[in-house]
């Protein structure tokens, strides 16, 4: 189990993330937020790369400070960018950090010939790295973090970069490593977490603002969200009386989804099933960046009225 305990990160005197408290068990965890949210900063701390400013991190009850190289050897990290030198084959690459982490030879081979297999590059492994996509060098890097066979794997922003098909046998790759062991990722793109991740964690104004299921994520607009036909002439009021989660413009008028309390709702209207899009459009519909010093409601998540409408 890993613990994130009253843990605050300030740069200077800004705090990123504030009283962050947070527990992780076996399991894919989905860390959804927009930019600048703090998922960097969260996924830093939890790889023991940067130390919180407040709080501690624990490993199985002990400190990740204090168990620095044994906890090292249980994690496995891709960061945003990692690097890499482009005239490398990906198999030279995976054998040079084998060899930094302390793997003997014949072991390293096997298991980056395994993990490059896993990530479908086995059959680009001896071509140099400076020929590959984005999605295949974004591969190279979720096969790395995987060479020491990790306990708690952290990939910040691992999708980025990779098509539809890629994105896909991610997530299937995802589902399978997840099953033994803490998998977690940030990302702001909805679809990569939303059926992979067991847990997903929200961030806002630099405190945790939901973790839970995705069914339960969703739950929190439940009999709220709603689809309608709007006339040209009625749009722009429609859109300022109402949080808009999508829109399209039809020949006839305007087809819009958007979030109103049951007791507002017209019979014309159509009651939809809320998507954790729709909740995270929701969630950050102002759209800017918040800092911990732009405090939540006390008891936000339990439910706060905002512009009318409950979660
Ligand atoms: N080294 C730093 N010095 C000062 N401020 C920083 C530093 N690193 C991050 N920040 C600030 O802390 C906040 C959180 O940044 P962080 O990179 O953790 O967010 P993020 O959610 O990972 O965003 P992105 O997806 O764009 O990387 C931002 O306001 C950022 O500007």
């Amino acid at each position: 189990m890993l613990t994130v305990h009253a843990v605050t990160r300030r740069y200077g005197n800004d705090p990123a993330l504030e009283g962050i408290d947070l527990a992780f068990e076996n399991g894919v965890y989905g860390l959804l937020a927009p930019n600048g949210a703090g998922k960097t900063t969260l996924l830093k701390m939890l790889a023991g790369l940067l130390p919180p400013s407040e709080g501690e991190i624990l490993y199985e009850g002990e400190s990740i400070a204090a168990l620095d190289e044994k906890y090292r050897m249980r994690l496995g990290y891709l960061p945003q960018r990692f690097g890499y030198y482009p005239n490398d084959t990906p198999r030279k690459y995976m054998q040079y950090l084998a060899a930094i982490k302390g793997m003997g030879r014949k072991e390293a081979l096997e298991r980056s010939e395994l993990l490059l297999e896993a990530v479908a590059l086995g059959e680009v492994k001896r071509k140099k790295m400076k020929t590959f996509s984005g999605g295949m060098i974004q591969r190279v890097g979720i096969a790395q973090a995987l060479l020491n066979d990790p306990r708690v794997l952290i990939l910040d922003e691992p999708t980025g970069g990779l098509d539809p098909k890629e994105r896909a046998r991610f997530r299937s790759l995802l589902t399978k490593l997840g099953r033994e062991r803490i998998v977690i990722l940030s990302t702001h793109v909805v679809s990569d977490v939303e059926s992979a991740a067991n847990e997903i964690v929200l961030l806002k104004n630099g405190r945790v603002f939901a973790k839970d299921k995705p069914e339960a994520i969703c739950a929190m607009l439940a009999g709220k969200v709603y689809e309608t036909r709007v006339s040209d002439h009625e749009v722009d009021t429609f859109r300022q009386n109402y949080p808009i989660l999508a829109e399209r413009g039809e020949a006839e008028g305007w087809h819009m989804r958007f979030v109103a309390e049951a007791e507002s709702a017209m019979p014309h209207w159509e009651l939809m099933k809320p998507g954790l899009e729709d909740v995270f459009l929701y969630v950050y519909r102002d759209g800017e960046r918040q800092t911990a010093k732009q405090r939540l409601f006390p008891g936000e998540l339990a439910g706060v009225r905002e512009e009318g409408v409950q979660i």
